[in-house]
């Protein structure tokens, strides 16, 4: 599994400290930056992790900046890709099993560090159940696409 990850100045060191972790844990993952605690706009760097993730060249994201808002709302804007805000397992596990989310995102100033990793962790491990979830995913795919092709907007 191969992982992106990124963060604004407002993350920079909770992304720090689970890049440590996933190193630690033998994860293949790449840091998109920011690279300093300089101040910098989120946008710059979730959209790295975003598109990078949308064209399959990893499998899986995580990003955060202060809140982990921002970052989550720059990801949703890239087609193919389904950003989930957790700050607790269980809705780490649960976007994954449901949702097939494919983005992380968390906020420093807002989660202790013990709790992230083990958001991040739960995140990696959870598995897309598919199923009943299938059609839904699929509608969110759609509904994607309609915004994408006008002839597709029913407008
Ligand atoms: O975009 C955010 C809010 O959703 C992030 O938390 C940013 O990290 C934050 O806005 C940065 O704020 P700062 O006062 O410029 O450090």
């Amino acid at each position: 599994m191969k992982i992106a990850i990124a963060s604004d100045h407002g993350g920079f060191k909770l992304k720090k400290h689970i890049a440590e972790y996933l190193k630690e844990k033998g994860y293949t993952y790449k840091d998109f930056g920011t690279l300093t605690e300089e101040s910098v706009d989120y946008p710059d760097f979730a959209i790295l992790v975003a598109e990078a993730v949308a064209q399959g060249e990893y499998d899986l994201g995580i990003l955060c900046c202060g809140t982990g808002i921002g970052v989550n709302m720059v990801a949703n804007k890239v087609p193919g890709i389904r950003a989930a805000h957790c700050h607790d397992t269980f809705s780490a596990r649960m976007t994954r099993e449901h949702n097939d989310a494919n983005v992380l995102t968390m906020g420093e100033r807002v989660i202790g560090r013990g709790l992230a990793i083990e958001v991040v962790e739960a995140f990696l491990q959870g598995e897309y159940a598919g199923g009943r979830h299938a059609c839904r995913v699929e509608k969110i795919k759609e509904i994607e696409a309609r915004f994408l092709d006008p002839d597709k907007s029913g407008h």
